[in-house]
Parts: structure tokens; C-alpha cells; sequence
């Protein structure tokens, strides 16, 4: 091929460079390896891949019998012009067909059987898998993509592993079949029309690459598709106030067109190869009916003898082109499957020691002991040295401007993440030496966003204790004074909340957000700035259900509250991550130092404060 048609091709069947990806495509692994890693998931049903390869077996014995058949009709019947034959030939055609129809009706249930079970578990295990990953790795990534894998991509594994191995070794033995017919009836004949196969694979290979190319690219794009559209349509609030629906739809679009270039690469290559594979067969049959056709004249070969050859070279063909257009298909899959293996490779940042401990309901006492703390991929210190010790049932303030580090105090806590020196201490052992259920078992949240699920309001509560009965539903709803406003609406406890609680008003959500907290009963309690968001009247509301639940735990309560900070046992002052001031609300003040003059602000701005002040001033 001279060098400018060979740009040519190269343009014709590229995919477009995107240099600004939404979503990068994941690292490339060789088929081997998407074998071995997703073969263990065949467990459940290989007993019944047995079965499904045996069926498969018989479809090609009947098809060579039906082609044997149509030689004995020509042979017998139409060359000598004797019906007698066709009183076997019509019932043995019968039987042939309804044979056919009843083993494809069973290999079509049971390789379907085969195919789900596998999706079932390697779609479970992947959501178990990712559900498992540590906080820091879902800060980092497109929620939209994650979706995409877990939907799309598993799918497309199955082609890989089963669909495309049992229609692999569904052609190998039709391949096996009809080339034994052949043999039997010509070897010469066959050997010469054996001589394009080279031919095929070698278009094959060349093509599976630009297929896999174009796969890649479709299935990156997919992501990202399901990426701008989780991020738009989950902030759809924030589009249309800020009139931003035309930029999304732009983001959307370009994503949407590069999908679109990706399947047109993808079909171009296609297109190309079906001509390119029907040149390589018709060359293989010309050649074949030439040499036929001097034996028939010679008188080696009879017409029914001909004719028979070339239907089943036809038969012969169709495996071996099936078969290398089975390679493009797999590269195509094992696009979808690099995508689940990069998940699959992801590891937990936070794991549970193998000698983790059972500790059972905690005293409550909790310590962080000079514990320093980067996030990860960042060079700046979250937290420096940061000590301070809480005794079981007192509580201790945070409080700090923003970007401080009073919420990272809150993940390490729960232990979303580990320190990078220094630990944290539970009743005196570190986090990293108890089972994480358990340590969670022991802390109770209540943060700041909503996190309200979609469903009942009494799931939603009972979701902090599944076991909880009734009436412990009802005793913890009351004392987060949230029962009033549940009777008040149209379902009572039975009323469906959005999403995110989107159905609820700030206040009445995070009342819900306690009741949740109070039902769990833990020993800890973290509140993030429980109160933020709320106007004065629903935060002072809230503050009487607070200080319920606070009662008897040990709490670590991140706010710029003034009736929250000024409950507090202690208070400790964090700026850039570090101590700088600690004591009670009265020793603070009277230290005269960060705090004190972020209460002096406060005063000053009274009650003109809006929410930028409150993060920046202590009220
Ligand atoms: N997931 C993250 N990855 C990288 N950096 C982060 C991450 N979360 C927070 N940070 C950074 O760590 C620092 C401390 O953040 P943190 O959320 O603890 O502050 P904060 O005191 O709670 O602030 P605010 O009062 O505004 O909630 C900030 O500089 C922030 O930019």
C-alpha cells in the first residue's frame, strides 16, 4: 500500500484525540489477564457450560446431515430422476429439522442461564467491591462513571468470557465437522481451499486493533456521558438559578458527539472488513471450483459430489470468518473489561488489620495523640500535630475558620482515613487496631449535608439501627422533636422523602438527621456543624434535641454556633491545621486570643451576619 493511501486508511478508521477527557480511559490488559481475572466468576454455572457446549456440538452434525441429505437427493433422486429415495429423504429432512428447533430451544435457555449467573456475581462483586473502597477514592472520582461500570461495562465482560468463548468453540467444531466432510470427500480440494486461511487472520489482527481502539474510546465517552449527567441532573437546583442549562447541554453534547465519532470509527472499520473478508473467500472459492470443475470433466468427481463440496465450503468458510471476526468483537469486550479491572485493582486506603480486635460498645473515650494528616496526592498538611483528649460523656468544641481542618478531624474519626503520624485513640486503642464495623458501630454522625435516602421516614430513622422497633422509631423521632412535623405530613411516618430529603425544609431534615443519630445509640457522636444552614429559629429548634442527644456521650462538635460551642466541656482552636488555643469558652475569652476576638466579630456583626461570616467568625 503506497504511503498515501495508507494515511488515508489510518485517517478513515482513527478515533479522535481528546486531550480534556471528563473520564480517562483505563490502563490497557492483555486478554489473558481478563481471563484469569474474571474465570473465578463462572463458578456458580460451569457445571452447566458441559451441557451447553455439548448442544452446541450437535447444531453443526445436523447441518452437515441436512447438506448430506440435499447430496443423496441430487446423486439419487434427481441425477437417475427416481423418486423411491425421497420416501427416507422427507421424513429423515423432518425429523432433522424438529430435532434442530428442540436442541437450539435448549441451548438457547441454558447458555442464557450460564450467561446471567455470571453477570449476577460479577456485577454484585464489583458493587461490593466499590462500596468497600475508602472515602478518599470517591472524592476523587465521577460518581456518573462509576455508574457506567458497574451497568454497561459488566455486560460487555460476559461477551468476553462467555458469549464470545462459547460461540468461539461453537465455530472451532463446526470448523472441526464440516472439515472433516471435506477431507472425506476431497483432501486435495480442501487442502486448496485451506490455503486463505492465513489470509484471514492476518485481517483479523489487523483489524481487532482498530476495533479495540474504537472500543476504548466508545466505552471512555460512555462514562463520561453518565458522568455530566449524574453531576448536571444531581445539581439541577444550581443549572437552572444560575441560568447554566445551555453550558451542560454543551458539556453534554461534546461528550454525546465524541460517542458518536468513536461508533462511526468503529463501524468504518467494520465496514471495511466485511468486504475485505468476502475478497479472501471468494478467491479461496473461485480457486476450489476451478480445480472442481476440471475433475468433474475429468470424471473424479460427480455433480452432487460438486455441488455438496462447495456448500460445505460455504460451511467452512462461515466458522473460520466467524471466527476471526469473533477476535474483533473480544477486543471490542475487553475494552469494557479494563475499565472493571482498574476498579477491581483499586484497594481500600483504610484496611482492617488482620488482628483487629472486638471491642464491643465503647466508654467513650476518645484521644488524638499528635496526629498529623495529608490527603492524599496533596502536599499540604491538613492537620499538624493536632492532640487533644476527650473524656467519656463531656464534649469538646472545634472551632476554626474555614479550611482549618475541623471536618478531617471528623473523617479520622470514623476512620474514612488514616493519619499519616500520630493516632487516634478509642478508650485507649487505635483505630487501626479495632474492626471498622465496629468502630462505626461506635460513632454516631450527624453532618452537616442532609444525608437523607430516598424512601420512608421511618426507614430513614430506622436506617441508624435496622432492628429498631416501633415504638423505639417513634421515642427517638420525639426526642429530636421531629415527631410533631412527621404526623403533620401526608403519610405520617410512611411518607416518602426525595432524595437528599429534597421534599423536607432544611430543619425538618436534619431533626430527621438526630432522630437517625439518637436511634443508634453510639457512645460517640460527631456533629459537623449541625446547625449551619438553618435559619435562628430552626437552629435554635434543633439545639434543644442536640443537647438530648449529647447527654451521657462523649461528643466531638464541629461548629460555629455559639450555643453549641458554649455547652462544650472544652474547646480547642485549630488555624491551618494546627492547636493554636484550648480551654473552656470563659478561659478562652478571658486568653484574650483567636477565639476572643473572633467572639469580639461576632458581636459586632450581631445579627447582619450572613452565612460567609459564620465560617469565618465564631458566633
Ligand atoms: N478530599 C480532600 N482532598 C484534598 N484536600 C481536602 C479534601 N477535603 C478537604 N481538603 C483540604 O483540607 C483542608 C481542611 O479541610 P476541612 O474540610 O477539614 O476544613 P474545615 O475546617 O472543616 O472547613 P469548613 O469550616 O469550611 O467546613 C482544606 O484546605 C481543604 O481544602
Amino acid at each position: 500500500m503506497g504511503r498515501v493511501s495508507r494515511h488515508l486508511v489510518r485517517r478513515l478508521l482513527s478515533v479522535a484525540d481528546d486531550p480534556d477527557a471528563v473520564v480517562a480511559a483505563a490502563p490497557a490488559v492483555a486478554p489473558r489477564e481478563v481471563f484469569r481475572r474474571f474465570w473465578p466468576y463462572t463458578r456458580g454455572g460451569r457445571h452447566r457450560l458441559v451441557p451447553v457446549l455439548a448442544l452446541s456440538m450437535i447444531g453443526p452434525v445436523v447441518d452437515a446431515a441436512e447438506i448430506w441429505l440435499f447430496k443423496i437427493v441430487v446423486d439419487d433422486v434427481l441425477v437417475p430422476r427416481d423418486l423411491r429415495p425421497f420416501a427416507w429423504i422427507a421424513p429423515a429432512y423432518t425429523g432433522l429439522i424438529v430435532c434442530s428447533g428442540v436442541l437450539g430451544y435448549a441451548d438457547d435457555v441454558l447458555s442464557t442461564w450460564v450467561s446471567e449467573r455470571f453477570l449476577l456475581a460479577l456485577r454484585s462483586d464489583v458493587f461490593r467491591h466499590v462500596q468497600g473502597l475508602s472515602l478518599g477514592f470517591f472524592e476523587r472520582r465521577r460518581l456518573g462513571d462509576l455508574l457506567s461500570r458497574i451497568t454497561g461495562d459488566v455486560d460487555a465482560v460476559e461477551t468476553f468470557l462467555l458469549s464470545g468463548v462459547a460461540d468461539g468453540l461453537y465455530f472451532v467444531i463446526r470448523l472441526g465437522v464440516f472439515l472433516g466432510l471435506l477431507f472425506y470427500l476431497q483432501w486435495d480440494l480442501t487442502l486448496l481451499a485451506l490455503v486463505i486461511v492465513p489470509l484471514f487472520w492476518y485481517a483479523a489482527r489487523r483489524f481487532s486493533r482498530l476495533v479495540k481502539a474504537a472500543s476504548r474510546e466508545r466505552r471512555r465517552r460512555s462514562g463520561s456521558i453518565s458522568a455530566i449527567a449524574e453531576e448536571s441532573l444531581g445539581n439541577v437546583a444550581l443549572v437552572q438559578a444560575y441560568n447554566r442549562q445551555e453550558t451542560e447541554e454543551r458539556r453534554f453534547e461534546r461528550e454525546s458527539v465524541g460517542k458518536f465519532h468513536a461508533a462511526m470509527a468503529s463501524a468504518r472499520v467494520r465496514a471495511v472488513y466485511g468486504p475485505v473478508v468476502e475478497a479472501i473467500e471468494l478467491a479461496g472459492a473461485l480457486t476450489v471450483m476451478g480445480l472442481g470443475t476440471w475433475k468433474l470433466a475429468q470424471g473424479q468427481l460427480t455433480l452432487g459430489g460438486l455441488l455438496v463440496f462447495l456448500a460445505l465450503l460455504g460451511n467452512l468458510y462461515g466458522p473460520i470468518r466467524d471466527l476471526s471476526r469473533l477476535t474483533t468483537t473480544f477486543y471490542a469486550a475487553s475494552a469494557s473489561a479494563e475499565r472493571i479491572i482498574e476498579l477491581l485493582d483499586q484497594r481500600p486506603q483504610v484496611v482492617e488489620a488482620a488482628t483487629a480486635r472486638r471491642t464491643g460498645r465503647a466508654r467513650g473515650d476518645v484521644e488524638f495523640r499528635g496526629v498529623s494528616f495529608r490527603y492524599p496526592g496533596t502536599s499540604r498538611w491538613a492537620l499538624s500535630d493536632v492532640s487533644f483528649h476527650v473524656a467519656p460523656g463531656t464534649t469538646l468544641a472545634l472551632v476554626g475558620a474555614s479550611g482549618a481542618g475541623k471536618s478531617t478531624v471528623g473523617k479520622l474519626q470514623l476512620r474514612f482515613y488514616d493519619p499519616d503520624r500520630g493516632a487516634i485513640l478509642l478508650d485507649g486503642t487505635d483505630l487501626r487496631e479495632l474492626l471498622l464495623a465496629e468502630l462505626r458501630e461506635n460513632v454516631a454522625v450527624v453532618l452537616q449535608e442532609t444525608l437523607v435516602l430516598h424512601g420512608t421516614v421511618r426507614e430513614n430513622i430506622a436506617y441508624g439501627r435496622p432492628d429498631a422497633s416501633e415504638a423505639d422509631i417513634v421515642a427517638a423521632a420525639r426526642a429530636a422533636d421531629a415527631d410533631d412535623f412527621i404526623r403533620l405530613l401526608p403519610e405520617g411516618y410512611d411518607t416518602v422523602v426525595g432524595q437528599r430529603g429534597r421534599t423536607l425544609s432544611g430543619g425538618q431534615a436534619q431533626r430527621l438527621a438526630i432522630a437517625r443519630a439518637m436511634i443508634r445509640d453510639a457512645p460517640v457522636l460527631l456533629l459537623d456543624e449541625p446547625t449551619t444552614g438553618l435559619d435562628a429559629g430552626s437552629g435554635r429548634r434543633v439545639m434543644a434535641p442536640l443537647r438530648r442527644l449529647m447527654a451521657g456521650r462523649t461528643t466531638v462538635v464541629i461548629s460555629h454556633n455559639l450555643l453549641t460551642v458554649r455547652d462544650a466541656t472544652s474547646t480547642v482552636v485549630l488555624d491551618h491545621g494546627r492547636v493554636v488555643e484550648r480551654g473552656t469558652h470563659e478561659e478562652l475569652l478571658l486568653r484574650g486570643g483567636t477565639y476572643a476576638r473572633l467572639h469580639r466579630l461576632n458581636a459586632k456583626t450581631g445579627r447582619e451576619r450572613t452565612a460567609l461570616d459564620l465560617r469565618e467568625v465564631l458566633s
